[in-house]
């Protein structure tokens, strides 16, 4: 399943490896440093990768703050651009999207009160097919999040081959402040105000943050009505018995859990050996969490929105599941100690897993981390400038637009299920996911060596070329 072609890594291998095995490689380990970039200028030459000017946002109707998520998408696309040859004309199309809807959430909460929220469903790019992307319920969604996470998901469409574009949505809600009778007005409201712009072949949304099968139930249910017909299509990620596909649940960690394995053994580590941290202990990390655990690693550390634990000896996985699923956290399990946030980052660890939010690992995090290989599984969790750190300091990170594209690939399978009303096991679910995520990550990492640059600027350049590809076969005019 891992079959790939006879390729030098070498030069990744001499960036993870202990001091000695690095200098016997030190000519390549040189000139991989300079192609890899530095934060710091002063020490080390200038990357092919390292942009000189801060990225600009040209957009008249957002201002994002420094750090920002769009702002991150707009660096990684400056550091793709000069590989693009004659594509790199059509690059500010990357730097737009195509089309976002902001609308008004209105519902009647339980005790008679009227409430709004806002709402956003965002289309990045729709050159390769229907937008396709997950919404997230989160107090901290804003227009600019969304944009971002919709650029992501046109990278991530494009760079495992799926047909699709790219898409996001959200509600700016914190979820657990509603009932569930709240939730689902709120659910279905919003998906009727977005109706105008999704659909089976127009946009089809999945879960995300604080969303998952039951909230798509209700979303498919509330399409369905208002077109007058049974819609399976118009999203993913709902129940077996509603069209929903087997596997997808566990499908972004299971994911993570493939990719990390293939870098884990590029890098020649032995799985386990191994001692992981995670953030976030939700559907991916958890899920990542579990499936590392159960090929022999030990979990040492897991931090979510309640707190952080660490455990020297490894974590029980299977036991924290369960604490979470009935507490809501990780705070407050038993079979660890409790350790103060910022502490996570220090964390004796071979691998690093954020699977939260965007932003978590900053430039100050990544000199702080003992990790050797970033798996992304949260979408845009690693500043640009963090990225430099982890290339002077010999991290790999393994992007989130490969990382965590499990979910949306077993998202692409139960949409073809649903077209065709013929379903599929789940094994055949699993061998086929490994085999795309698989294909697609040699086919990244044979561009990262030959261009000397990051997987993810070889993500970028791999995803970048079908979707300007696309949008130049295709023209501009109707
Ligand atoms: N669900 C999916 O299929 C996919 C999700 N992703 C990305 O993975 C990440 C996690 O998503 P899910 O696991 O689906 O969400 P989830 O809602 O199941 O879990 C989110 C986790 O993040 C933790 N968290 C939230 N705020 C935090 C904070 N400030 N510090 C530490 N932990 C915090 C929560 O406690 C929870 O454990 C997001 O970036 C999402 O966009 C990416 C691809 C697909
Ligand atoms: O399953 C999907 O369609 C999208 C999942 C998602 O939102 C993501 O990959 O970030």
């Amino acid at each position: 399943m891992y079959g790939v072609g006879a390729t030098d890594y070498s030069v990744l291998r001499a960036l993870t490896a202990p001091a000695d095995a690095a200098k016997a490689h030190k000519d390549k380990a040189v000139s991989a440093e300079q192609q890899h970039s530095t934060g710091d200028a002063m020490k080390t030459p200038k990357s092919k990768e390292q942009v000189t000017a801060p990225p600009v946002c040209t957009l008249s109707y957002i201002h994002p703050e420094p750090d920002s998520p769009w702002l991150t998408y707009l660096a990684q696309v400056d550091r793709v651009l000069p590989h693009l040859g004659h594509l790199a004309r059509w690059g500010e199309t990357l730097k737009r999207p195509k089309r976002a809807l902001i609308v008004d959430v209105p519902i009647e909460m339980d005790d008679g009160s009227v409430r709004h929220f806002e709402g956003y469903r965002v289309q990045h790019n729709l050159s390769r097919g229907p937008g396709k992307g997950g919404v997230r319920y989160h107090p901290n969604v804003t227009l600019e999040e969304v944009m971002a996470l919709s650029a992501w998901m046109t990278i991530k469409n494009a760079a495992v081959g799926l047909p699709y574009g790219g898409a996001k949505g959200g509600i700016r809600v914190t979820p657990s402040e509603l009932s569930r009778k709240e939730l689902e007005r709120l659910t279905r409201r919003y998906t009727s105000e977005i109706g105008i712009i999704i659909g089976p072949q127009q946009d089809i949304p999945a879960p995300d943050v604080n969303t998952n099968g039951q909230i798509m139930a209700w979303m498919m249910d509330t399409y369905s009505m208002n077109v007058g017909a049974t819609a399976t299509g118009v999203v993913t990620g709902k129940p077996i018995p509603l069209g929903g596909s087997l596997g997808r649940v566990k499908a972004t960690g299971r994911g993570v859990f493939v990719t990390g394995s293939e870098a884990i053994r590029r890098l020649g580590l032995d799985v386990k050996s191994l001692r992981i941290a995670v953030q976030g202990f939700g559907n991916v990390g958890g899920t990542a969490a579990e499936l590392f655990a159960q090929a022999g690693a030990k979990i040492v550390a897991v931090q979510d929105h309640t707190g952080t634990i660490i455990h020297e000896q490894g974590l029980d996985v299977a036991a924290l599941l369960r604490h979470v699923s009935s507490h809501g956290g990780v705070a407050g399990f038993s079979g660890a100690q409790k350790a103060d946030d910022e502490a996570f980052w220090g964390v004796r660890c071979d691998v690093l897993i954020p699977a939260a939010l965007e932003g978590q690992v900053t430039a100050e995090r990544a000199r702080k981390t003992t990790a050797k290989l970033i798996l992304e599984g949260a979408n845009g969790p690693t500043l640009p400038a963090a990225d430099d750190v982890c290339a002077s300091r010999g991290i790999l990170v393994v992007p989130d637009v490969i990382c965590n594209a499990g979910g949306v690939t077993v998202s692409y399978f139960e949409w073809v299920q649903d077209f065709s009303s013929f379903f599929w096991d789940e094994d055949d679910i699993n061998a086929r996911l490994d085999k795309i995520l698989g294909n697609a990550l040699a086919r990244i990492w044979d561009t990262a060596d030959q261009l000397k640059i990051s997987l993810r600027t070889a993500a970028f350049v791999v995803a970048c070329e079908r979707v300007l590809q696309a949008r130049e076969e295709r023209g501009l005019y109707p």
